[in-house]
């Protein structure tokens, strides 16, 4: 096996822990997974998991958050949109705590966080970014990406991890891939490869695994087939608390999308924040976005040059 010098803040899935301490679950649950967690398919108030608070952002002279507010409860399938540019991204790695906000707050499980995220902060809700483009190890084979984590952290055997990592690459489409270097795999490849890297379960733990998943547009690059076949994968991580090889029992419940693919949209999201000029410009469900007679969602849903986002 591999010694990996590299410090794990440098992967491009991100496994951040907020530093707090965990709350109690709340007791509404819709079903149970594996006797051992609850996950709930319905919103209230006093779920709330991340909070970003008037957050305003800038680099150099350019303002790109105005003041963003907006909250994502426990069991939420969220996705972000809007147009290029306009600080999708951006509001990622604030939630994620890669970034600190000039001005607002972001409250993790209802506390305020300070400053950035460090490796060392253990408890809490824990927080996994997918980054947009696949940032993978140049150096290391396709097997030591996926199961990095795992070779850092885990008690997991050498021969479990490799058995893991084939069968959460078999689950993103992608089989016999594991002696590969990142530089034999197409765009779209790495991209799967770094969701396999997201997705895979440290089955020797159970109670720090990610609970909010945090994508950077996962299915940009792909094929239509393997769009849908990620879209799923996102999907049935939220919806059953399993990983990529259905294992059952994680605490992977909630997670936010930044996408432009309607497919995405569509087939991955329930809950849709529009983010235009720096704000929080539309709010609502996947279902309305298309029939929305907001002029900035109209304009976009259908692509029209004509209205009042302008390039
Ligand atoms: N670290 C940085 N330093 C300087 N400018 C930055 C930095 N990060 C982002 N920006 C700028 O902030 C703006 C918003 O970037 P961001 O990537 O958040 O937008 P986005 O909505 O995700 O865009 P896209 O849909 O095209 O991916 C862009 O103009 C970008 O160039």
């Amino acid at each position: 096996m591999a010694t990996f010098q590299t410090n794990a803040s440098y992967l491009n899935t991100i496994i951040t822990n907020a530093s707090l301490q965990r709350t109690t679950r709340p007791t509404t649950a819709t079903f149970q997974v594996n006797n051992k967690r609850s996950f709930r398919g319905c919103v209230s108030s006093n779920d709330v998991l991340i909070e970003c608070k008037d957050i305003y952002k800038s680099f150099e002279e350019k303002e790109i958050l105005r003041g963003v507010s907006f909250k994502i409860h426990d069991g939420e399938a969220v996705g972000i949109i809007g147009p290029s540019g306009t600080g999708k991204s951006t509001v990622l790695k604030i939630m994620a705590g890669l970034l600190t906000p000039d001005k607002g707050d972001v409250f993790i499980r209802g506390k305020k966080r300070h400053g950035l995220v460090s490796d060392e902060e253990i408890f809490g809700l824990r927080i996994g970014l997918v980054f947009q483009s696949a940032s993978l190890f140049d150096s290391l084979s396709v097997r030591e990406n996926v199961g990095f984590r795992l070779y850092e952290k885990s008690n997991m055997s050498d021969n479990e991890i490799e058995e893991s990592v084939r069968e959460n690459l078999a689950a993103v489409g992608l089989k016999g891939v594991e002696d590969r270097l990142p530089s034999e795999l197409s765009g779209g490849m790495k991209k799967r490869v770094a969701l396999a890297r997201s997705i895979i379960f440290d089955n020797t733990k159970e109670a720090i695994e990610p609970e909010v998943l945090l994508y950077d547009e996962p299915t940009a690059g792909l094929d239509p087939i393997a769009s849908t076949v990620v879209e799923d994968l996102i999907r049935s991580v939220h919806l059953k608390g399993e990983d990529g090889v259905g294992e059952v029992g994680h605490n992977i419940a909630s997670y936010v999308v930044v996408t432009h693919q309607h497919s995405t949209i569509k087939r991955a999201v329930d809950r849709l924040l529009f983010l235009h000029e720096g704000k929080v410009v539309w709010e609502g469900r996947t279902h309305e976005f298309t029939t929305s007679t907001n002029p900035i969602v109209k304009q976009f849903a259908s692509g029209s040059l004509d209205g009042p986002i302008r390039y």
